[in-house]
């Protein structure tokens, strides 16, 4: 007899039927989260890469050109020469706890178990490499947990980001019999507590200088410029975060110039502009002294971030003509951002907890 069963004679006047033992496999009622970050590899050498970028590539979410013309490029060109240049710039922020990504994420699932206490399990998973989204889904079912708050750690929405982190949930729960309960964090762009977290965080890092940035520059991740007339709002959300936090810095940092540029472009189509790179150039050649980087739609620390704009960044600025240059940490787990996700994650748990 189903636990519906149950309930629906219980309401009855003349028999209320004893409860039966819950099945030994009908957990009820017990919550997780699932914290998601793309992806890394397991090491910081060629074969690691390349079977990371492989599979991160072959994403068609990722890479929009039919299979049939890209894979062999991505398999006769990319793989062949990627994977080593990739290798060694993964080996210059490698930690003693591997990829800054992957050891970032889990210190960021064990302060929100903290925060939460046993109300909630939490637990974190990567959409390429592992921990497989697929196996900690199934791992949580397995142990008990039937209500799942699935949350993708991109406050900007985009296709090559989100949806296909939800896509490999929907994947991975179509071969379930019995699924999960799901619920999936919005993107948090504009909230108020990550405008917040982010305006603190930077502030702090600026504070901290021993000089007075002339520039903060918001580089956020480049998309082919293509998906946005697709209709992705990945461009829109991110021109939305880079506004209100620049009217939050307006109010403690007035004299400070605040401009948006996208990073890590990749192929040979035109990505959104202007580029960071560039950007960083041509502020050491107009004159600029002094200028600070931060990456507010990283959630988390990564080869983007401490390889692509803290080590060639600065090569770029300075060599231009500038002279004092920092890329500020992301939120990762310290206080400002902990307390953004513990709000956000809160707030979506609403009714199960
Ligand atoms: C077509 C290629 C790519 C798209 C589109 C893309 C979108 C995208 N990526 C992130 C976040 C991250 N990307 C990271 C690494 C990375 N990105 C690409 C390519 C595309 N990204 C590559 C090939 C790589 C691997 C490194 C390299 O070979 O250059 C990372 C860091 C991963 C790590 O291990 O540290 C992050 C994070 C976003 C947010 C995004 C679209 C919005
Ligand atoms: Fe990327
Ligand atoms: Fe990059």
């Amino acid at each position: 007899m189903s636990d519906t069963e149950t309930t629906h004679q219980a309401a009855t006047p003349q028999a209320v039927m004893p409860r039966p033992a819950d099945h030994p496999t009908a957990p009820t009622g017990r919550v997780a989260v699932l914290l998601v970050n793309l992806g890394t590899p397991d090491a910081a050498e060629k074969g690691a890469v390349k079977r990371y970028l492989a599979e991160f590539l072959s994403d068609r979410r990722v890479v929009e050109i039919p299979p049939i013309a890209w894979q062999p490029i991505l398999r006769g060109i990319i793989l062949n020469t990627r994977p080593k240049k990739s290798a060694h710039a993964y080996s210059q922020v490698w930690t003693e706890d591997g990829s800054p990504l992957a050891a970032i994420t889990r210190r960021q699932a064990e302060a929100l178990q903290a925060r939460l206490g046993d109300r909630v399990k939490v637990d974190w998973a990567m959409r390429y490499g592992r921990p497989a989204i697929a196996d900690k889904v199934q791992a949580l079912k397995d142990a008990g947990f039937d209500r799942i708050l699935f949350a993708p750690l991109y406050p900007q929405y985009s296709g090559a980001t989100t949806a296909t982190a939800v896509d490999s949930l929907g994947a991975a729960l179509g071969r379930m019999r019995w699924q999960p309960a799901i619920r999936t964090l919005p993107p948090y762009h504009d909230d108020p507590a990550y405008i917040a977290a982010l305006q603190a965080d930077i502030a702090r890092q600026i504070a901290a200088l021993a000089w007075e940035p002339e520039v903060l520059l918001l580089s956020f991740h480049g998309m082919p410029e293509r998906t946005l007339h697709l209709g992705d709002p990945y461009h829109c959300h991110c021109r939305k975060t880079a506004r209100l936090l620049a009217g939050a810095m307006a109010q403690t940092h007035p004299d400070l110039r605040i401009d948006v540029t996208f990073q890590s472009r990749f192929g040979r189509a035109k990505w959104l502009e202007p580029a960071t790179d560039v950007v960083l150039q041509a502020e050491g050649k107009a004159g600029t002294k002094r200028l600070v980087v931060a990456a507010p739609g990283f959630s988390a620390d990564c080869l983007e971030t401490l390889e692509e704009l803290a080590m060639q960044g600065r090569d770029q600025f300075t060599g231009a003509g500038g002279e004092q240059f920092a890329a500020l940490a992301c939120l990762n787990d310290g206080a400002p951002g902990m307390d953004m996700l513990e709000s956000l994650v809160v707030r979506e748990l609403g009714g199960w907890v």
